[in-house]
């Protein structure tokens, strides 16, 4: 069952990072607090990236306890290990080197170099698999439930590597799958699908930007999935789109008021 998206507007960028990176930590320790152990989704993308170096700059990061945290990603550009377009590669250098994480709770997806080679269907397939075995018996199907799912709102409304029209999309068994022919750089990815996402007990989703406000405006006015693949995004629990003024600039009124002076 979808959940309603509750809206939470900042005045800036910087801000928006801040707060959420805050929110973030609240969560984690309340995770680990409730359930021995917290999982979270990493999304690639300026946002997503602007909230972890937030997160590494805030003195609340020690609340956590990183080795009881389980880092998954939405998305990754099939490249090579190590390569500075990998999403994993910024998360390291935004702030997974500056923590104390377990290794082996470090879920990176598939590089192009890696045990697959170029084969992004077969690493794909391999990580569902890992998600599958991560999965218990508490958890609604082969993936964990999640705590929060963070997700970048790309200026043509995709998230993960979930392009609009595109056949990832409209997947509705697999929980990954390998993209082609992403019209974004680079063509080639690996993404969770929209079942996939829906696992989350939270969904956030992060758009901050001028570039971001037609793409919010679009999603939150009841476009359509297959159209605008942010649409489809949303928790079992809570979906919870954070942003900035500027991407919430061209919201419908009925969702986010102007202010009047
Ligand atoms: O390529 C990607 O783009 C989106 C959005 O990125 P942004 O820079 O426009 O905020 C991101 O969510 C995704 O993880 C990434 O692979």
């Amino acid at each position: 069952m979808s959940t309603a998206p509750q809206l939470v507007v900042h005045r800036d960028k910087e801000l928006m990072a801040q707060a959420a990176a805050a929110r973030l930590i609240t969560r984690i320790v309340d995770a680990q607090a409730s359930r021995g152990s917290a999982s979270v989704v990493l999304t690639g993308g300026r946002n997503g990236n602007g909230l972890l170096a937030a997160l590494a700059a805030a003195p609340a990061r020690d609340a956590v306890d990183w080795g009881r945290l389980d880092l998954w990603w939405g998305d990754e550009r099939f490249l090579p290990e190590g390569d500075p377009e990998r999403n994993v590669t910024q998360a390291r250098e935004a702030l997974l080197d500056s923590v104390p994480l377990d290794p082996k709770r470090v879920h990176a997806m598939p590089a192009s170099d890696g045990p697959y080679g170029d084969d992004v269907d077969a690493a794909a397939a391999a990580y569902a698999e890992e998600l599958a075995a991560a999965a218990g018996p508490e958890n609604h199907g082969p993936v964990p439930t999640f705590d929060v799912l963070m997700l970048g709102v790309g200026p043509d409304t995709h998230v993960a590597s979930l392009f609009p029209e595109l056949p990832a999309v409209r997947e509705t068994d697999r929980t990954v799958v390998g993209v082609h022919g992403a019209p974004k750089p680079p063509p080639t990815r690996v993404t969770l699908t929209l079942p996939a996402i829906r696992a989350a007990r939270e969904v956030w989703l992060l758009a901050a930007g001028e570039d971001k406000a037609q793409a919010a405006a679009i999603a939150l006015s009841g476009a359509g999935e297959i159209q605008a693949p942010a649409a489809g995004a949303y928790g079992r629990g809570r979906t919870l789109w954070l942003l900035d003024g500027a991407a919430a600039s061209q919201l419908p009124r009925s969702l986010y008021p102007p202010a009047s002076a």
